[in-house]
C-alpha cells in the first residue's frame, strides 16, 4: 500500500509563515484604524492613530500633559491620541463627560491596575458605577464637616511642627530647603494623622521617611504600567516576587505601602483582648470611622480587602496631590515677588498670632492667598493629564460628535487650564484673575471656572477637596505668617524649566510636572527668615 507523504514544514517555514501572517495582520489592522475605524475622521499624529504604544511611552516619560497641549495647539480641540481614544480641550466637553450623573460613561480600564495589588478596588479605582456609589456613601462620614472639624487640630499640629523644623536659628536667612522633599513628607504626615491616627514625624525624623518617600515612585510606576495595552495580564503579577525583581524599587515601595495600610487595618479592626473585640471610642481618624460600617442604602459591607485597599488609597490620594500643590504654590510665590508680598501682607494683617490661624472667617477672608492657591492649581493641577472615561452601550454625543460604545474620552487639565479661551495670558501667574475687580468681571471669573477642575468633576470628583483646600490654606498661612521666603541664591532655578529641557519645558518660571497621579517634581529650593 502506498503511503501518502505529507511534507512536514521546517522550523524556518513556520517562522517565515508566522511572520508573514503577523505582517498581514498589522497591515489589515493599520488600514482599518486609519480608514474604517469609527474614530478615523478625527485628526491626530499618524503614530497615535495606529497604536497605543506612543501613549505608553509618553506616560513612562511623564510627558503626557505636555504632548496633549502641543497636540491640541496643532490639531484643534479634538485629537485622536490612541486608536480608540480622543482627547478634548473644551469646557463643553469637560462638562459633558465628567459633569452629569447621567453621562453615559464610566471610568476606564486604566484605573484597574492602580491599587488592585492591595486586594480590591478602592473608591478611586472602582469602575462599576453602582459599586462606586456604595463605596462613596460608606466613606462620606469620614469627610463630613464634623470629621473635618475634629481632625483640624491634627492637621495644624503637623503643620506647626513643619514650620518649627524650617525655623532659622538666627535672624538672617536660614538653611536651604528643597521644598519638594519637605512637603512630600509634610503631606504624608498629615495623612498619617488623619487616616490612621499615627504620628509619622517623617519631616523631623529620618528613620520614618521610607514610607513617605515611597508614595510618588510607586504612583509613577503604576501610572505607566496602567497604560500597558495588556495591563490586565500584569495585574495578577503585581504582588509577586517576580514583579519585585522585574520592577525593582517602585514595586518594593508599593508593597511597603500596601503592607503598612493593611497592618493599620489589622490593628484597628481586631484589637482582641481576652477574646473580646475592643474598640477605641476616642479615635477620630478616618479608619476608625469606616472600619465597622458599610453602605446603609444597599447593605453593602466592606471586606477586609476593601478596607486595606481603601486605606491605601486614602493615604496615597490624600498625601501626594496636596504635597505637589503646596510645593507648586511656594514655587510660584517664590518666583513672583509681587504675589508673595501681597499674600504675606494679607496673612499678617488678618492674624495677630500664629495660634489664631485655624479654619474660620479670618482664614476665609484671606482672598488673595486663596487666589494664589487657585492660580497654582490652574498652572499645576495635581493630575495634569487625562482621567479616562469609556463610553457605554448606546454611545454618547460630545461637542456635536456621536461616539460609539468603547471609545475612551478625556480632557487634560493641564491643556484646558492653559487655554487662552478661558485664561487670557495663560502662561503668567495671575492670582488677580480669580478676584472680581474693576478689570476682572464676575463673568470672566465664571467663564474661567467652567474650565477649571483640579479636583475632577461630578460623581467622581475628589471626595477630599474641602479637606485639601483647608490643608493648603492652613499650611500657606502658617508659613507666610512666620517667615519671609526667597529662592536660594545659589540654586534659584530648581523646579523650573530651562533651555536644555525637552520641548514644552523651556519656561524657567513654570513649575515642571512629570505626569502621574500626583506628579513628579523637584524644588523650589528656598530659604526662610523670621518675620
Ligand atoms: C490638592 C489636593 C488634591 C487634589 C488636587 C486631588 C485631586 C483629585 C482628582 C482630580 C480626583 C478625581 C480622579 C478621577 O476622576 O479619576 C480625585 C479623587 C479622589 N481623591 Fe483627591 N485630590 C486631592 C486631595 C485629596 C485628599 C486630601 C483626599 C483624602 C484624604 C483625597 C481623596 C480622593 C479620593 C478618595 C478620590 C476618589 C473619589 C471617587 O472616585 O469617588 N484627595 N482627587
Amino acid at each position: 500500500m502506498a503511503i501518502l507523504s505529507v511534507p512536514v514544514p521546517s522550523a524556518v517555514h513556520i517562522l517565515v509563515g508566522g511572520f508573514a501572517v503577523l505582517i498581514l495582520h498589522l497591515i489589515v489592522l493599520s488600514v482599518y484604524r486609519l480608514v474604517f475605524h469609527p474614530l478615523a475622521k478625527f485628526p491626530g499624529p499618524l503614530q497615535y492613530k495606529l497604536s497605543a504604544w506612543p501613549l505608553l511611552w509618553q506616560a513612562y516619560k511623564g510627558n503626557r500633559h505636555i504632548r496633549h497641549l502641543c497636540d491640541h495647539e496643532k490639531y484643534g480641540p479634538i485629537v485622536r491620541i490612541a486608536p480608540d481614544t480622543l482627547s478634548f480641550n473644551t469646557a463643553s466637553a469637560l462638562n459633558t463627560i465628567y459633569g452629569p450623573r447621567s453621562a453615559n460613561v464610566k471610568k476606564g480600564e486604566w484605573y484597574k491596575t492602580f491599587d488592585v495589588a492591595a486586594g480590591s478596588y478602592s473608591s478611586f479605582t472602582e469602575t462599576d458605577r453602582d459599586k462606586h456609589a456604595a463605596k462613596r456613601r460608606w466613606l462620606s462620614p469620614a469627610f463630613s464637616v464634623e470629621s473635618q472639624k475634629s481632625n483640624e487640630p491634627v492637621v495644624i499640629d503637623v503643620i506647626e511642627r513643619f514650620c518649627e523644623t524650617m525655623r532659622p536659628s538666627g535672624n538672617d536667612w536660614g538653611p536651604k530647603w528643597n521644598i519638594t522633599e519637605e512637603t512630600t513628607r509634610l503631606g504624608f504626615d498629615i495623612m498619617g494623622g488623619i487616616v490612621f491616627g499615627c504620628d509619622f514625624k517623617s519631616v523631623q525624623e529620618e528613620e520614618n521617611r521610607d514610607l513617605a518617600d515611597s508614595v510618588l515612585p510607586a504612583s509613577k510606576f503604576l501610572y505607566w504600567v496602567s497604560h500597558l495595552p495588556l495591563a490586565a495580564l500584569v495585574r495578577p503579577l503585581l504582588r509577586t516576587r517576580l514583579f519585585e525583581i522585574a520592577g525593582g524599587q517602585p514595586v518594593v515601595d508599593n508593597n511597603r505601602l500596601i503592607n503598612y495600610a493593611s497592618s493599620q487595618v489589622q490593628l484597628q479592626s481586631c484589637e482582641i483582648k481576652g477574646g473580646e473585640k475592643e474598640e477605641r471610642a476616642d479615635r477620630i481618624d478616618f479608619l476608625s470611622r469606616i472600619v465597622n460600617s458599610g453602605d446603609k442604602k444597599t447593605g453593602w459591607q466592606p471586606t477586609r480587602a476593601d478596607l486595606d485597599t481603601e486605606c491605601l488609597n486614602l493615604m496615597n490620594a490624600g498625601a501626594d496631590p496636596y504635597s505637589g500643590a503646596i510645593a507648586a504654590t511656594l514655587f510660584y510665590l517664590a518666583h513672583n515677588a509681587g504675589a508673595l508680598e501681597k499674600a504675606t501682607a494679607e496673612v499678617r494683617s488678618v492674624f495677630t498670632t500664629p495660634d489664631e490661624i485655624c479654619n474660620g472667617p479670618k482664614l476665609n477672608s484671606c482672598t488673595y492667598m486663596y487666589a494664589c492657591i487657585e492660580e497654582t492649581l490652574r498652572r499645576a493641577a495635581p493630575v495634569p493629564s487625562h482621567l479616562p472615561r469609556v463610553v457605554l452601550p448606546g454611545g454618547m454625543d460630545i461637542d456635536g460628535h456621536h461616539l460609539p460604545e468603547g471609545t475612551v474620552v478625556g480632557v487634560s487639565s493641564y491643556s484646558l487650564h492653559h487655554s487662552p479661551v478661558h485664561f487670557p495670558d495663560p502662561w503668567s501667574f495671575q492670582p488677580e484673575r480669580w478676584i472680581e475687580s474693576t478689570s476682572v468681571s464676575q463673568e470672566s471669573i465664571n467663564h474661567a471656572r467652567r474650565a477649571f477642575w483640579p479636583f475632577g468633576l461630578g460623581t467622581r470628583q475628589c471626595i477630599g477637596g474641602n479637606l485639601a483646600y483647608l490643608q493648603l490654606k492652613l499650611s500657606l498661612a502658617h508659613v507666610l505668617y512666620r517667615y519671609d521666603m526667597r529662592l536660594a541664591p545659589d540654586d534659584p532655578g530648581r523646579g523650573g524649566g530651562g533651555p536644555c529641557m525637552e520641548q514644552g519645558r523651556q519656561r524657567e518660571d513654570e513649575f515642571q510636572l512629570w505626569d502621574a497621579f500626583g506628579y513628579g517634581r523637584d524644588g523650589p529650593v528656598v530659604q526662610f527668615k523670621k518675620a
